[in-house]
């Protein structure tokens, strides 16, 4: 399917399709600077499970309880939902009924990635939107924290991903945040869980609330959490990796070796980072006459 997409798909029919993601995107990351993670988990959760299809935007109705309604999508931001509406709202106004949800999110997500010193690549569009969205169908395709390497390896092959782009997609974790129960498990400091001592006691504080407040959420890398780096690769050999699963690709041997690979080359790292999201963003893509170009993102048509 992916060699129906191309890089000029809506050089005649929106030409200022590009500008009109650049300029929403810009001006929503300066009002709302958590805006590029929750784009970037919000495009992997549609992606990854079933494919670049906005399946992920849809609202559940009284009919069709929805993707985003499954518990492992309910901590989705609305800022990465919202940031999609907005782009679209503005192309419908420019070229009504043309641009798909699917491609909107795929490059609103890579123009944010610069805006936080991520690397640019090129996103092929063509793009269609699918014409459901079922909460059953995505809550075991996605990983959880709690998954073993080999569990995660797996769930990654399966889709076609190898265990170094694996790692080089774990790489996200660079940006963002996680709320305290996605690890508040590891950090009793009596089980040796791998964390550094004093980060360990310091998340143990910052979520002693968190039952109370289940708002409470911690930055995934603590050293540069808002710019896009390598710098979640050097922390986890040091402790400070904040899920199970990010300490986990430093434990297990088949993916420690790009852990430290990226540890020590940004490049590498921004050049395999980029060509996975390629591929990432190509994943059981709709074309021709599959899918629809849905009027609204949140709605089927
Ligand atoms: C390898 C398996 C992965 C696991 C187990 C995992 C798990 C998680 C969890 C539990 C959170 C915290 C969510 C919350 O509390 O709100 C999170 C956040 C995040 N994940 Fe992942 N993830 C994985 C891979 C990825 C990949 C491949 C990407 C993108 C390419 C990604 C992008 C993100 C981003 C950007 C955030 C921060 C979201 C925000 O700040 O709103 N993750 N992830
Ligand atoms: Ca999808
Ligand atoms: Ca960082």
């Amino acid at each position: 399917a992916e060699s129906h997409l191309t890089v000029d798909f809506y050089s005649k029919s929106c030409p200022k399709f590009l500008d009109i993601i650049r300029e929403t995107i810009t001006n929503k990351q300066i009002s709302t600077p958590t805006t590029a993670a929750a784009a970037l988990r919000l495009f992997f959760h549609d992606c990854f499970p079933n494919g670049c299809d906005a399946s992920v935007l849809v609202s559940s109705t009284a009919f069709n309880t929805a993707e985003r309604d499954s518990s492992i999508n309910l901590s989705l931001p609305g800022d990465g939902f919202d940031v999609v509406i907005r782009a679209k709202t503005a192309l419908e106004l420019a070229c009504p009924n043309t641009v798909s949800c699917s491609d909107i999110i795929a490059v609103a997500v890579r123009d944010l990635l610069v805006t936080v010193g991520g690397p640019y690549y090129e996103i092929s569009l063509g793009r269609r939107d699918s014409r459901t969205s079922k909460s059953s169908l995505v809550s075991d395709l996605l990983p959880l924290p709690s998954m073993q390497i080999s569990k995660l390896i797996d769930q990654f092959s399966s889709r076609g991903f190898s265990v170094q782009e694996m790692v080089a997609l774990s790489g996200a974790h660079t940006i963002g945040f996680s709320h305290c129960k996605e690890f508040t498990n590891r950090v009793n400091p009596n089980n040796s869980t791998g964390y550094n001592p004093r980060f360990a006691v310091a998340l143990k504080k910052a979520c002693s609330n968190s039952k109370n407040d289940p708002t409470i959420s911690v930055f995934n890398d603590v050293m540069t959490p808002n710019k896009f780096d390598n710098m979640y690769f050097q922390n986890i050999p040091k402790g400070l990796g904040l899920l199970e699963s990010d300490h986990g690709l430093f434990s297990d041997p088949r993916t420690r070796p790009f852990v430290e690979l990226y540890a020590r080359d940004q490049s590498r790292f921004f050049n395999d980072f980029a060509g996975a999201m390629q591929k990432l963003s190509l994943h059981g893509v709709l074309t021709g006459r599959r899918g629809e170009i849905r009027r609204r993102c949140d709605a089927i048509n």
